[in-house]
């Protein structure tokens, strides 16, 4: 089989990363590899398509590559599943929080290409994740976790690694996301 790479989309909370996970799949078909979690899904997500939703019992009985603890719950994803994209013939593209970015770096080098979003003002998450949907109490929680304050800097470990973009302008940041895809490929041929 001919293994591909896998996009690892990390960042803080409402930084973009599922938009440009969006964005990767619609504009280059890149398979999106479904997380497993123990949070319940938010308004208009759906089971088996934003994440594979679990109870702690069930999360338990998964072979995971990686998990990590974030806000008070598990999430974690399988090689299964990034075989399974790879499969079709087309790149990968995966949401992580900082940690599993260093670990997909750790353990799959060059196959993993790391894209850390941010933003030039802080306040504009809790607008966006408002904006989105998510419950207040729900965003309270989030801003007040070490693992969102964590995110929102680049990790020691991916400086130089990470591809970093500053998502304030949609239209900005897809250029870049293209000028990142072309040279990966341009280093493929
Ligand atoms: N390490 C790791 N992080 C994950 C996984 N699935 C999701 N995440 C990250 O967990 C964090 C919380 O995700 P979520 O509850 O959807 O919140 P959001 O960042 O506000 O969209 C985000 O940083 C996700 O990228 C996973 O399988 N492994
Ligand atoms: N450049 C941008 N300008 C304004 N809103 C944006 C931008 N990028 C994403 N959004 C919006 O911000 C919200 C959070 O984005 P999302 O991709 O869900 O973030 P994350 O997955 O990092 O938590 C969504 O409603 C999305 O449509």
């Amino acid at each position: 089989m001919n293994f591909g790479k896998v996009f690892v989309i990390a960042g803080a909370a409402g930084s973009g990363k599922t938009t440009v996970a969006k964005y990767l799949h619609d504009r280059y078909k890149m398979e999106r590899v479904i997380t497993h979690t123990t949070r319940a899904s938010r308004p208009n997500e759906r089971d088996g398509v934003d994440y594979h939703f679990e109870t702690p019992a069930s999360m338990n009985r998964l072979h995971l590559l990686e998990s990590v603890e974030y806000d008070h719950h598990l999430y974690g994803s399988s090689l299964e599943s990034l075989i399974t994209g790879w499969q079709t013939g087309h790149d990968d593209v995966i949401v992580l929080d900082t940690k599993g970015a260093i670990t997909y770096h750790q353990k799959l080098g060059d196959r993993a290409v790391i894209i850390f979003l941010t933003v030039s003002h802080i306040a504009s998450l809790a607008h966006r994740m408002v904006k989105r949907g998510d419950e207040l109490r729900a965003v309270h929680s989030r801003l007040k976790s070490p693992e969102y304050h964590r995110d929102l800097h680049l990790p020691d470990e991916l400086k130089g690694i990470a591809n970093v973009v500053v998502n304030d302008s949609w239209s900005q940041t897809t250029n870049q996301i293209d000028q990142i895809v072309r040279r990966i490929s341009s280093e493929k041929d």
